[in-house]
């Protein structure tokens, strides 16, 4: 059996590409973060050198504009489009609408593979029905789940309480693994957990959750002096950590 993957994000220079691959990591994740400042030299050789390396490269775009986002994939050309706007059906931004964007871009980009944020709660607050009604629905047109935490529980809801709002993700919190777990069993697609997942707890998750892979933002990025942790910094010896943690638990699991 393969052994779980591990995705890190926010990667943004060629540099920090080669020593995240160097360290073990399988997935490159790099956020495209301005609509208007889209084209990004430094980033388009990062995700180059990630193909060049043999990596798999994942790239958020994070606006919402259709054409913007086939202008984004067009200029960069990632393995992966990572998808992970809050979903709202009594908003402006519907599940109907997601499915639509995701047809388009099968249709005209069929090289590069959606990954779709599926938002769960954290332990306590999760909806495990509504995750896997939500999860149905768009599995058809997406080629990867990933669980992410939402702050107030009801997936979708609540758009403007995550830390970059309308977009699910980087909050530092597990979700209710229980429920990634069910996700797991259901999906027909692979799943990546994330949402805190961290070197100290990976190996709890894939043991609980059983997922094709685990991602990691805010618990592998460098700190300030007042321990927070700073945007699209990693810390490489917590992401040396949390490799070594994911074989580590393969091992087990498999042995
Ligand atoms: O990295 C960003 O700027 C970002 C902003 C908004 C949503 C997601 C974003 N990035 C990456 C991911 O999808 C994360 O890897 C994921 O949220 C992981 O959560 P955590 O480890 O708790 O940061």
């Amino acid at each position: 059996m393969p052994g779980t993957i591990v995705q890190i994000y926010e990667i943004q220079t060629p540099d920090e590409a080669r020593a995240m691959i160097g360290l073990g990591v399988d997935h490159i994740g790099s956020v495209v973060t301005s609509q208007h400042r889209r084209h990004d030299p430094v980033l388009r050789e990062t995700v180059s050198v990630v193909r060049q390396m043999g990596a798999v490269s994942s790239l958020i775009p994070l606006y919402k504009d259709p054409e913007a986002i086939f202008d984004t994939l067009d200029y960069y050309r990632p393995h992966i489009v990572h998808f992970c706007d809050a979903l709202n059906d009594n908003g402006d931004h519907s599940v109907d609408a997601a499915l639509e964007l995701q047809a388009a871009v099968r249709t005209r980009f069929p090289d590069i593979r959606i990954m779709r944020s599926i938002p769960i709660g954290q332990t306590g607050a999760a909806i495990g029905e509504a995750v896997l009604s939500l999860a149905g629905r768009l599995e058809p047109l997406s080629d990867f789940f990933l669980t992410d935490t939402v702050i107030t529980g009801a997936p979708g809801a609540a758009d403007a309480d995550q830390p970059v709002a309308g977009f699910v993700g980087i909050t530092g919190l597990t979700c209710d693994w229980s429920v990634a777990a069910r996700l797991v069993e259901v999906s027909r697609i692979p799943v990546v957990l994330a949402g805190g997942v961290s070197p100290e707890n990976v190996a709890d998750g894939i043991r609980q959750v059983r997922p094709f892979g685990v991602d990691s933002c805010t618990c592998t990025n460098a700190v300030d002096q007042q321990c927070r942790p700073i945007r699209f910094q990693k810390d490489p010896a917590r992401v040396g950590a949390l490799v070594s943690a994911a074989r580590k638990a393969d091992d087990i699991n498999q042995g």
